[in-house]
């Protein structure tokens, strides 16, 4: 293994060179697969039931498990398409599990794309409250949103800002924060060797300073008694306990919390620090010779209160609703029948023909760059409305009118994913048309429009199945 020098050494510092021998023979072992159950779909104990591959769980995480990934193939199962779960690499669980978030929470993940975490806290949200999803490169934020609509979360906005733009927006707005910090990946090293090479661009340094300033931001928009969570994927203390204490430092107001451990779980380095502190061993570290999965670093930290018990949790801010004041289209209300959930028509909000469904209490957005606020419903188009791939997996089975339910094993499912028409002579009647929501074993994957027992195909046509 040709690891850089300078890494090697700093490794042996921190490990002592006994460990490190430990460290370096994990190299030859396989890299671990893991797969999160998406919990506002469905519960850990239904999926398993359901599920196609023998899981192991992730002791660590209540939804988490290990799979084969040489023999099984996740990603292509028509269940990955309804939205049941997330492959994402057991450590990388941590950082979102650790964050205790409620429904109806408003919670900022800084640097969310893809979404590996976003997701994950938004399931927990359980639709209440606002996912706030943001990244500063627009073109991964674009994965994000769809990452995010194929969970069904429809509380969101996706932005795509330099964080500090959004300060004057949000301070001191969110319950809850996670930065899972870009950082020079040194605990995945032995998952994707390409990191060692973007590590000789840029190291530890090169980040530190980018994380310094995007912690700091972020205190900003954390109401007094919310919570942070910060994490990186990698070992350098200039990354990891030195961040944490520079924002202890700059906001003394933060104070670091525990949380729930496991056994593989190592305390952060008090001596990291640059002026050591004990309460750094309350962060966490991950090391993949000491449990089955990645190089992690975890701190999860409180603002403190102001002032006396009494002000402990301020009162939230609200704000003047924006309200789409004309009746609703017909078209759209028509629609808007089938759906079998209490809507507030005054969350109905249309831009530029599309109607969108609006988290409560959002300030107003004017210059923000944003991918998507709410729950896109669909688009009015000439006398019609078209609901979007979003709604689809947004909604329950039971929450629509018209429904298709085929089984896993049913070819038809793979190709209503091709986006080919489909044959329902076995299924409706001729008298049955209009819009019906198709699912596989109970959860939707999309719309179709049936009329004469074939259904048209209404699968978001980037989402498409590709044959390999
Ligand atoms: C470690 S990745 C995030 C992974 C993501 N949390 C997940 O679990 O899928 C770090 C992300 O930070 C973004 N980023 C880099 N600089 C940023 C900044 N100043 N503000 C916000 N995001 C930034 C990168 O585009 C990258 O997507």
């Amino acid at each position: 293994m040709n690891l850089p020098a300078a890494f090697e050494e700093k490794m042996k510092s921190l490990l002592g060179t006994e460990e490190y021998e430990d460290y370096l023979r994990c190299f030859d072992e396989p890299r671990y697969y893991g797969l999160r159950v998406n919990t506002a779909k469905i519960s850990v104990k239904e999926f398993l039931k359901i599920s196609p591959w023998p899981l192991e769980p992730v002791p660590w995480i209540r939804n988490g498990f290990y799979y084969d990934g040489e023999s099984c193939h996740p990603a292509r199962h028509p269940y990955y398409f309804a939205g049941l779960y997330y492959l994402q690499e057991p450590s990388a669980m941590t950082p979102a599990d650790r964050l205790p978030i409620s429904p109806g929470d408003r919670v900022l993940d800084v640097c969310a794309a893809p979404g590996g975490k976003a997701t994950e806290l938004g399931a927990r949200l359980c639709g209440e409250g606002v996912l706030a999803a943001n990244d500063l490169s627009s073109s991964r934020a674009k994965g994000l949103l769809k990452n995010l609509e194929l969970f069904g979360i429809g509380n969101v906005l996706v932005l795509s800002e330099e964080p500090g733009k959004l300060i004057p927006y949000f301070r001191e707005y969110f319950d809850k924060i996670l930065i899972d910090a870009p950082c020079s990946g040194e605990g995945m090293f032995r998952k994707d060797r390409k990191m060692i090479r973007a590590w000789e661009e840029h190291g530890p340094e090169f980040f530190s300073k980018m994380q310094k300033s995007i912690v700091t931001q972020a205190a900003q928009m954390l109401r007094p008694g919310g919570m942070m969570l910060y994490s990186t994927c990698t070992f350098s203390p200039e990354e990891n306990e030195q961040t944490v204490e520079y924002l202890l430092k700059e906001y003394p107001e933060f104070s670091l919390c525990e949380m729930e451990g496991y056994e593989g779980f190592c305390p952060g380095i008090a001596d990291a620090a640059l002026t050591p502190d004990a309460a750094l061993e309350k962060t966490v570290r991950i090391f993949p010779h000491r449990m089955k999965g990645e190089g992690h670093f975890v701190a999860l930290l409180k603002k403190g209160d102001v002032g006396p018990a009494c002000e402990e949790f301020p009162p939230v801010r609200t704000y003047e609703r924006r309200q789409y004041k004309k009746p609703l289209p017909e078209e759209l209300s028509d629609f808007l029948k089938l759906v079998r959930r209490p809507l507030d028509p005054s969350r109905i909000d249309i831009r530029a023909e599309r109607a969108y469904y609006m988290p409560e209490d959002l300030p107003d957005l004017s210059g923000v760059r944003f991918l998507r606020t709410g729950l896109l419903l669909g688009e009015l188009k000439k006398n019609r409305f078209e609901p979007s791939q979003a709604l689809a997996m947004n909604l329950k089975k039971e929450e629509f009118a018209n429904t298709v339910d085929l089984s896993a094993d049913d070819g038809r499912v793979i190709r209503y994913l091709k986006g080919e028409t489909l044959d329902l002579s076995d299924l409706v009647s001729q008298k049955e048309k209009g819009w019906y929501l198709v699912c596989v074993d109970g959860y939707p994957l999309g719309f179709g429009k049936l009329g004469g027992q074939t259904l048209k195909n209404k699968y978001l046509p980037g989402w498409r199945w590709q044959s390999v």
